[in-house]
């Protein structure tokens, strides 16, 4: 029946490597009555036919197997299932409808070549999920990147190129590559780009990590590889920030120099593959720039840190790994944070603040007094309370072995005030009671109007204790300085993406889109109102998806 929709062209795109799981088939129809049995029921015929209408589809749902009853394990921290699956899910509750665009989100989906495990969440490979909504219905899709990384382990069976934390053997990289030289040198980095995902503003969509050569141009209606997204400039550098600023305007990023210690803090136009310059900051401290995988700036000007932990460039190319991986941590190097304007490039700002851990910025916003002047600038971030043992913890084997004891070292939003006196120093405090969220704090968003503006609301992962990984969603009120939690027991939610209602006047006014790596290998997308963050709807997948990191939104008609 449904099956015959499709031509057998079309069934043989669905790619299922038999070593990934177990392939088992099932009817129609026992897999509609495991879809479909929980929730708003839909027949099987209009679940055909809306499949049918998607014009994208690749993979007929036919193929959807009963996994999603779940196999006991949560998915968060277990492999996709498979390289794609496209198809339309079944919405309990009411999407908007004024909700119409795709969210893509990426992250480290694919953590084993055959029988070999990888150590930490950051090493997987890239596999970057699509929910498509489209007048109250959605349609889901997940795909794995095809960069070079990728593509050569699934072809060798083993590690190419270096990942976050893994390594070629020498004699399997001198095989694939034929120079062991090249193995300590830029070369042998990874393109595997697993962090997040960004919307040019000329449409373009490109999935980055930390490597500048894992730049990987996506459609993001099919999810296929378009190929790398190459700088067409001259800047050089192997590393840069996994979270450039992104606006209708520009494109903003930092290229922390390993050789002569400091950032270069660079722009790029829409339509265009070259940065150029702004500015550079001169590291204050430390044999080497702080790691910087995300910077926030205001509307003049952009915020530079400078952290104590620091990137390591023996360690870069060591074999195997250190406690903190590529970095360092100098406590006696001390902390900074930097101020450049944005127009003149010139640092007007280089205050030591007390030591801090992060990996994100929130937003960071200025400071005027009476006559229009700006006095200081206010960043936040999601803190670590300068412990770097939060990087640890995100060992692999660490996330697969929750005992029920509490383990998830305490965050917070750590909200910086740097004066623009001239004083040396800035301050560094929580914006609102820990408690609140559960002293868990990681993976946030804003309403994307308010960026480098004051702003009120956050969004964010927090925590409900006892745990060994952010469990709950929150919304930060910055300015009541309360949170509002949602959880669901035993899951674990990605990043909650705030979506504004298109015309909205008022900064919660929207919604909050997250993907849920549910208990007994389940899984489902969510939608949180973004004012009373209350669940308006959820859709269950096929099956449990690994734990995800970063998202965009493309709004319909964008690209
Ligand atoms: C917080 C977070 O998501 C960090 C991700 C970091 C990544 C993927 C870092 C990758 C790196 C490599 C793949 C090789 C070079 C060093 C380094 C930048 C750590
Ligand atoms: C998931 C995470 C930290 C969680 C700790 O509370 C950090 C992810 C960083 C990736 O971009
Ligand atoms: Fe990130």
């Amino acid at each position: 029946m449904a099956a015959a929709l499709f031509s057998p062209a079309l069934q043989a795109t669905a790619i299922f490597p038999s070593t990934w799981y177990e392939s088992k088939r099932s009817s129609p129809s026992k897999l509609a009555g495991s879809i479909l049995s929980k929730g708003r029921r839909k027949d099987l015929e209009s679940l055909r036919v809306s499949v049918a209408t998607e014009p994208r589809v690749t993979v007929p749902w036919q193929s959807v197997e009963t996994e999603g009853d779940g196999d006991g394990k949560l998915a968060a921290w277990t492999s996709i299932r498979r390289e794609r699956w496209e198809g339309e899910l079944v919405v309990e509750g009411e999407i908007p409808l004024w909700l119409n665009g795709t969210y893509i989100r990426n992250g480290p989906g694919l953590w084993n070549i055959e029988d070999y495990n990888f150590r930490h969440l950051f090493d997987g490979y890239a596999t970057i999920v699509r929910l498509h909504f489209d007048h109250g219905r959605l349609f889901f899709g997940h795909r794995q990147i095809q960069s070079e990384a990728y593509k050569a382990a699934m072809k060798n069976k083993r590690v190419c190129y270096r990942e976050f934390s893994e390594v070629p053997r020498p004699d399997s990289f001198l095989s694939y590559v034929g120079e062991l030289a090249s193995l300590f040198s830029g070369a042998s980095l990874t393109d595997n780009a697993n962090t997040g995902v960004i919307k040019l503003a000329d449409g373009r969509v490109v999935c980055l990590t930390e490597t500048i050569k894992g730049s990987i141009q996506i459609d993001p209606h099919t999810l296929e590889t378009i190929g790398k997204f190459e700088y067409t400039d001259d800047l050089g550098g192997l590393i840069h920030s996994a979270h450039p600023i992104v606006t209708e305007t520009e494109f903003l990023t930092l290229l922390p120099d390993l050789v002569r210690p400091g950032y270069t803090v660079a722009r790029m136009e829409p339509g265009t593959n070259e940065r150029k310059v702004i500015g550079r900051v001169n590291c204050r401290g430390g044999p080497a720039p702080g790691w910087v995988h995300s910077f926030p700036v205001t509307e003049h000007y952009v915020v530079v840190p400078e952290m104590p932990l620091r990137y390591c460039a023996q360690n870069l190319l060591r074999a195997e790994p250190t406690p903190l991986y590529k970095f360092e941590w100098h406590p006696e190097s001390g902390s900074y944070v930097h101020v450049m304007c944005k127009a003149s490039g010139k640092v007007v700002a280089s205050v030591e603040v007390p030591h801090y851990v992060t990996f994100h910025f929130i937003n960071a916003y200025e400071e005027r007094d009476e006559e229009g002047r700006v006095t200081s600038i206010i960043a936040d971030c999601c803190e670590h309370n300068a412990d770097t043992t939060i990087l640890d913890k995100l060992r692999l084997q660490n996330l697969r072995s929750f005992s029920g004891q509490d383990v998830l070292p305490d965050a917070r939003v750590g909200r910086f005030r740097i004066p623009l006196d001239g004083s040396p120093v800035g301050e560094l405090e929580a914006a609102l009671d820990p408690d609140e969220h559960g002293r868990g704090m990681d993976m946030c968003s804003i309403n994307q109007a308010y960026l480098g503006k004051k702003y009120r609301y956050a969004y964010a992962c927090g925590a409900q204790r006892p745990c060994n990984f952010p469990n709950t969603l929150t919304k930060i009120d910055l300015v009541k300085k309360k949170a509002k939690n949602w959880h669901d027991e035993g899951g674990v939610p990605s990043e909650p993406f705030f979506v504004a209602r298109p015309g909205a006047t008022v900064e919660d006014d929207g919604v909050a889109i997250s993907m849920v790596s549910a208990k007994n290998g389940e899984g489902y997308a969510l939608v949180l109102d973004g004012s009373t963050f209350e669940e308006i709807a959820r859709a269950k997948f096929p099956y449990g998806l690994p734990y995800g990191l970063h998202g965009c939104w493309i709004p319909k008609n964008a690209s």
